[in-house]
């Protein structure tokens, strides 16, 4: 059997690119694995790709929707880190409108990390094939693609040859969406990937790999709200210190970034309880993985 492969593609582009028309022609209604409300979350996980041998979990960029306000050094932070962390950036643009600011504002960004970039030009049901080669030399001009992939998203058009390209990529791997308990409790991927999340921004050390988070329990109180257990797994003591952090300031602001998130998830308060805990080499530990919610048999 083919090796399994998975991996995170950022999806980059300015607004009426067409990334929502694109999600939904790829994913089509697999998107549902979340509530409405995740779809306010930034950072947020747009949809699952799941075939046989492979996994793509497509992801938000957050800082880039409004490049006006967004410029601050703490949003191009996160949004630099999320695209460092990604497997690939997948870059879309408007083939049927020329570069504007906002495509130069991602440029920039893009040519500051090292992760693979596709640049997916859109909507080429509305220009002439002549008009094509002339738009693609432009782009080349800016910076140096991986690939360059002509779709058209609503149309329909090469997106078997893009997520082709895609799998070529991307590196074995293991299932971190199960197939098909997607629609039965789907929030405790979700609440665990927004917290792994917070955890690798804000520590931005050397560490990013070796945390994986465990949501442990999830249940409502009386009150109604949502109470999460959860630990972060670290491999090493000096992981876990810096998780921590001095008088446990690092966990307390991930718990606080996380907990707005969830609750945005969620649609209801969180109380969150988060726990550190050294799990030497988890990684290659099959069982654990397995108790993280990840298949034996995919991994
Ligand atoms: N002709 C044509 N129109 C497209 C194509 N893809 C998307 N559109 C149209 O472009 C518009 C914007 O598409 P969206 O998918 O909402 O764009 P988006 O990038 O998700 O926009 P934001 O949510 O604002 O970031 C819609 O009217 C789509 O129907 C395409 O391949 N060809």
């Amino acid at each position: 059997m083919n090796e399994f492969k998975s991996g995170f593609i950022s999806i980059i582009g300015r607004p009426n690119v067409g990334k929502s028309t694109f999600m939904n022609k790829v994913i089509g209604h697999k998107v549902a694995i979340m509530s409405d409300k995740a779809q306010t979350t930034r950072n947020k996980v747009q949809g699952v790709l799941t075939t046989d041998d492979a996994q793509m979990i497509f992801i938000d960029t957050p800082g880039i929707h409004k490049p006006k306000h967004a410029l601050g050094d703490y949003m191009m932070k996160i949004a630099k880190n999320t695209l460092k962390e990604v497997d690939l950036i997948m870059f879309m643009v408007n083939v049927d409108e020329s570069i504007g600011k906002g495509d130069e504002y991602i440029i920039e960004l893009l040519k500051q990390t090292k992760t693979p970039v596709f640049l997916v030009l859109n909507k080429i049901d509305l220009i002439h094939p002549d008009q094509l080669l002339v738009e693609i030399e432009k782009y080349q001009k800016t910076m140096e693609f991986a690939e360059i992939v002509p779709i058209s998203a609503l149309e329909g058009l090469n997106i078997e040859t893009l997520l082709t390209q895609f799998k070529r990529y991307l590196e074995e791997g293991p299932m971190y969406y199960p197939k098909d308990q997607i629609s039965d409790h789907p929030e405790q991927f979700v609440v665990a990937e927004l917290i792994r999340e917070k955890a690798l921004h804000l520590t931005n050390q050397e560490i990013p790999h070796a945390i994986g988070v465990n949501v442990d329990k999830m249940t409502k109180a009386e009150n109604e709200k949502v109470h999460v257990e959860a630990t972060i797994y670290v491999e090493r003591d000096s992981q876990k210190g810096i998780v921590i952090g001095k008088g446990g300031k690092m966990l307390k602001e991930i718990g606080k970034r996380a907990r707005r998130d969830i609750e945005m998830l969620l649609g209801s308060k969180v109380y969150l309880d988060l726990w550190v805990k050294v799990q030497k080499d988890w990684r290659n530990k099959p069982n654990f993985i397995k108790q993280m919610g990840y298949r034996e048999d995919e991994y």
